[in-house]
């Protein structure tokens, strides 16, 4: 299992972090393993999004740190897109914008960059979509199409905050395999999930609760206790009675 710490993506240590006066993360230490997946477990509010938040730089913490063993920008892909519903946007110009941290955004995209977003759109079997609106889509569509926004980044570490909520079985499968293709292709993959059947798939698993690291380690051993309890295969399970 590949957690020691030179085999790290990313170390955080001792990380504090609050909105306002309100501390949600007190204290969290732990290593994201390097060229694997790793999923963030735990009850709504638990601090997953928070974390995701803080190792992709765009939450500052109070205190404590973030390595990162690579210096390139991290790929964040959110539960909601930055992009509003308003904004006139097909989705294979949303899917160009990951490509914005490579080219910058007035430079024309090249070959190589349409034919990294065309392979995204096929990957996530959207490229019957590209021409729609993406404020027209589906909730499932739209995931599928932040999704292919994030891997269109190339990025060495890929965080997505629970990529697979609220879509049907076929485009969870979907998102698997392409999640479990990057990693096997030496890209960090970090995701936030409620699935238990997609958390037992992992290579490492972080437990928060109520802004705390509980656990880390395999995910059959961090999650015995969770598993236990609410009966497997389960997709709801009660991660903060472990
Ligand atoms: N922008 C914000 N302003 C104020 N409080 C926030 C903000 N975002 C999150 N919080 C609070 O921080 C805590 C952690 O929230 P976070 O979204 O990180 O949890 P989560 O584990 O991702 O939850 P969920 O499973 O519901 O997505 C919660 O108490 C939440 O209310």
């Amino acid at each position: 299992m590949p957690h020691r710490s030179e085999d790290a993506e990313v170390v955080v240590r001792r990380l504090v972090v609050a909105y306002g006066h309100r501390a949600v993360l007190h204290g969290v230490t732990a290593r994201i393993p390097r060229a694997a997946s790793t999923v963030v477990v735990g009850h709504n509010g638990s601090g997953k999004s928070t974390l995701l938040g803080a190792i992709a730089g765009v939450v500052r913490p109070v205190s404590g740190t973030v390595e990162r063993r690579d210096a390139g920008r991290p790929a964040l892909v959110t539960q909601r897109s930055t992009v509003p519903d308003t904004l006139p946007i097909t989705v294979r110009e949303a899917v160009s914008m990951g490509r914005w941290a490579r080219r910058g955004m007035w430079r024309r995209l090249s070959r190589t960059d349409r034919a990294m977003v065309h392979e995204c759109l096929t990957r996530l079997g959207i490229q019957d979509l590209a021409a729609r609106q993406l404020g027209e889509l589906s909730g499932g569509q739209r995931q599928r199409a932040l999704v292919a926004q994030g891997l269109a980044q190339e990025s060495d570490l890929l965080l997505l905050d629970e990529p697979t909520a609220g879509l049907d079985t076929k485009a969870r499968e979907c998102i698997a395999e392409v999640l479990a293709e990057v990693t096997a292709r030496g890209t960090t993959v970090v995701q936030a999930t409620h699935d238990l059947t997609e958390a037992l798939r992992a290579d490492h698993c972080l437990l928060l609760r109520d802004g705390s690291l509980a656990a880390e380690g395999p995910p059959a051993d961090v999650l015995r206790a969770v598993r236990n309890r609410a009966g497997f295969p389960g997709t709801e399970p009660e991660w903060a009675a472990s």
